[in-house]
């Protein structure tokens, strides 16, 4: 299991030690003493699956509170484009974005901050997105972005015109129009 660093601070990519046999494969997919001794001391009370066709995009999300969301990431079967924006007022990188392609095959998942936007979009039918959040869903404490804020500067893989986005997500605001509660 590998940690690699991404180019916002406490954003981590993990690639997993992937055993293959005769059989198929294996990973582990978390390992507490691991992913402490990286750097990522969360603790976990919520596991989620959400099955999306392609053209899916989920985003961009945050829960915010005293249910803040730290999220560990993968996909099961499928292909996303996943992106995560640093929305940490603090932050020497608020406002900027991280993408990267998670798939069945590679396996790799990332870490999420607590004071991060998240959104995906899926590249295949039923693609099947799974994550570990450390607070409990508290629809009270959610907030997020359009899509396709201009300032999130977002190079999504798809036209709009291929794009399935919820009615509630075509709602939501720009970045400049809230105040990070991060
Ligand atoms: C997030 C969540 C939702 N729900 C219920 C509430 C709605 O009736 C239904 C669909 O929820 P929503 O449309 O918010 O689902 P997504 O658009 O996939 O939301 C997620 O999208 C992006 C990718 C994220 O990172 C967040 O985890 C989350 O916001 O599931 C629950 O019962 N528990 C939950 O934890």
């Amino acid at each position: 299991m590998k940690f690699l660093p991404t180019p916002i601070p406490d954003l981590i990519v993990i690639e997993p030690q992937l055993w293959h046999d005769d059989r198929g494969f294996f990973i582990e997919t978390y390992n507490q003493k691991l992913f402490a001794s990286n750097g990522i001391t969360a603790t976990f009370v919520q596991d989620n699956l959400s099955c999306s066709r392609r053209g899916v995009l989920r985003g961009m999300h945050a829960q915010a509170g005293e249910n803040a969301q730290g999220k560990l990431v993968r996909v099961l079967r499928g292909r996303v484009v996943d992106i995560a924006v640093d929305i940490r007022k603090a932050s020497k990188t608020y406002g900027q974005s991280f993408s990267i392609t998670l798939d069945e095959h590679e396996a790799k998942s990332m870490w999420i901050p607590p004071g991060f936007l998240h959104g995906f979009v899926a590249l295949e039918d039923d693609t099947l997105f799974a994550y570990k959040v450390t607070g409990f869903y508290d629809k009270s404490g959610e907030i997020g972005v359009r899509w396709d804020d201009p300032d999130l500067h977002i190079d999504w893989p798809m036209n709009p015109e291929e794009l399935i986005v919820s009615e509630k997500d075509r709602q939501l605001p720009f970045l400049k129009d809230i105040s990070s509660p991060f």
